[in-house]
């Protein structure tokens, strides 16, 4: 492709010299290790390092033409062009480089800091079920075309992600939208059909610092929006209504869903398995295919969103009932000695109180919280999530998740701090995560409930004793365990005579 096609609406697109416009630029890359002969590199001050720093090893592998946005010092020796803001002008020009892929595509962006997985799942389901091909880009995977990749971002790189925008020949694109990507303008060059706002709660404040920062990034989500867009907003959270009244005064149409009468899709009733709402002048009761108070929230933003489709109520209402739920986002399992156990990805307090509040709401006898924290990540919503889970839960499990670069004794450290400060007495520390569900489960009952919360579908990071590599492996691995214990003693039992087939439980049931 020309130069000046991919520089299109850049600043300097109308006085590039003469001999620069048709350059012949065959690949743009922002990672000087990516560039080949006869690339466009970008670049990037970053977070870690500074693209600046990497400019004469991406001539040296081949970079025809650099962008960045620093002033040079010395003269390179291809073209230097400077811009005020490189990870914009990578967005915009990956854009155009794929020339414009999202332009013939319904674009939808979810943002908040809970719901935003199982919400793009919803709505893929309800789309799909309605015969859209739908490609879906979040923090799980990316599905494109109907192949699953690898997800290393929640929000892909501006660059990635107008190079699967171009391989996708899906109609719709169903994209979460982190903060982390709206501030480092990952969606920049995007123009979005809808745009969700789930909600917000302490989150990611080692990056944002302030609550009302982080706010304002998830803000600019809605400055994507097409002229005649729409935002789809849950009201009933403090940041959502605070969010509706601002876009209401820009003058965006906003469906809001929440317990107010002024909202489009009215919350009448829910539990933690069925809601009760109004959609206009129909009243709506549904069973929530997927169990948790939280959840009844998403199949509402999903159910908005699939009306704006012009989907009709009672197909969304049977496509509902088929859906599956997500990997990793409040799975329930049914231990051999009745108790329920749950894995969740949980991280924030909000969606700890969720958690616990279902499982309260499903009458559980005893509830025990397993959980930990993120090394490198936000400390200050630690205490939060221990405060909530010492109040709501009979019996809770400091564990590790992830340390990331920290060491175990630093963390061990901090969770032991933790406990003396915010814990009580329902609390105890089993660092080894796997050891944690074990005896959380070799300690429980019918009726009991077990919420493992934090890593969801990942797998672990750390090395723990069991041989298990998430916390859905190990359920059912100390399942497994303790079902072969129980057939070894019973077929001692048998080889005595004393035991009756009937007496079996069969696992898997
Ligand atoms: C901390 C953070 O957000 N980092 C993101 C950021 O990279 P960075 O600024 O750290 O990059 P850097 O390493 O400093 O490098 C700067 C520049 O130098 C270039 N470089 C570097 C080395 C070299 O040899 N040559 C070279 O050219 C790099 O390609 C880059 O362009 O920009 C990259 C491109 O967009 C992102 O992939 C990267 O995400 C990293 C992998 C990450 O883990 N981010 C997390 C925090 C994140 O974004 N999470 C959210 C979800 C959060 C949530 O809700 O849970 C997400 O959307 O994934
Ligand atoms: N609407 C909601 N309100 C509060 N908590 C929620 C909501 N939806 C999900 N959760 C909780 O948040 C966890 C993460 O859910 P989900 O993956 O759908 O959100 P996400 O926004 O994609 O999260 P992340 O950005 O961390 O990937 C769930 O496991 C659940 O505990």
């Amino acid at each position: 492709m020309k130069l000046k096609h991919v520089l299109k609406n850049l600043p300097f697109e109308s006085n590039l010299p003469k001999y620069l416009e048709n350059l012949e630029i065959i690949g743009i890359a922002d990672n000087s290790m990516e560039v080949a002969d006869n690339f466009l590199f970008i670049a990037v001050k970053g977070i870690h390092t500074d693209g600046h720093d990497y400019i004469e090893e991406a001539i040296a592998n081949g970079a025809a033409i650099i962008i960045g946005e620093k002033p040079m010092s010395y003269k390179t020796s291809i073209p230097y062009l400077q811009v005020d803001n490189s990870r914009k002008a990578v967005g915009q020009i990956a854009k155009n480089f794929y020339n414009n892929p999202a332009a013939n595509k319904t674009m939808v962006g979810i943002t908040g800091t809970n719901g935003k997985t199982t919400t793009s799942y919803l709505i893929k389901h309800l789309l799909e079920n309605s015969g859209k091909t739908c490609t879906l880009i979040g923090t799980i995977e990316n599905i494109i075309n109907g192949e699953v990749f690898h997800s290393y971002n929640t929000t892909p790189s501006a660059l990635v992600l107008q190079k699967i925008l171009a391989e996708s020949k899906d109609e719709v694109v169903i994209m979460e939208v982190s903060s982390h990507g709206l501030s480092q303008h990952r969606v920049e060059g995007i123009e979005f059909d809808y745009c969700l706002f789930t909600n917000l709660d302490h989150e990611h404040l080692d990056y944002h610092e302030t609550m009302d920062n982080y706010f304002q990034t998830k803000l600019l989500l809605f400055d994507y929006l097409k002229k005649h867009g729409k935002a789809i907003v849950n009201s009933d959270n403090p940041w959502g209504e605070k969010l509706a009244n601002i876009l209401k005064m820009r003058r965006i149409p906003v469906y809001s869903i929440g317990k107010a009468p002024a909202n489009q899709m009215q919350i009448r009733s829910f539990n933690n398995s069925t809601i009760e709402f109004s959609d206009n002048n129909d009243l709506i009761q549904m069973k929530s295919p997927i169990a948790g108070v939280h959840n009844m929230y998403n199949i509402l933003m999903a159910y908005t969103c699939a009306t704006l489709f012009g989907i009709n109520k009672s197909a969304i209402m049977s496509s509902l009932s088929k859906f599956r739920g997500v990997n990793g986002r409040f799975e329930m399992f049914k231990h051999t000695n009745g108790a329920t156990i749950i894995v969740d990805y949980a991280h924030t307090q909000d969606a700890v109180l969720h958690c616990l509040t279902t499982a309260k709401q499903f009458s559980a006898n005893h509830i025990t919280h397993i959980f930990g924290f993120r090394g490198d990540r936000d400390i200050s919503k630690r205490k939060e999530m221990l405060t909530v889970s010492s109040i709501l839960s009979d019996r809770y499990i400091l564990t590790f998740d992830d340390l990331n670069s920290m060491s175990e004794s630093a963390m061990t450290q901090q969770l032991n701090q933790l406990q003396t400060n915010y814990g009580n007495e329902k609390g105890r520390i089993i660092t080894d995560r796997t050891l944690a569900i074990q005896w959380a489960m070799e300690n429980s009952h019918a009726q009991d409930w077990i919420l493992i919360t934090g890593k969801g579908h990942e797998k672990y990071k750390q090395l723990f004793q069991l041989p298990t590599e998430s916390d859905k492996e190990t359920v059912l691995y100390v399942m497994e365990q303790n079902y072969r214990k129980h057939f070894q003693d019973d077929d001692a039992l048998l080889s005595q005579g004393t035991m009756e087939d009937e007496d079996f439980e069969i696992y898997p049931n």
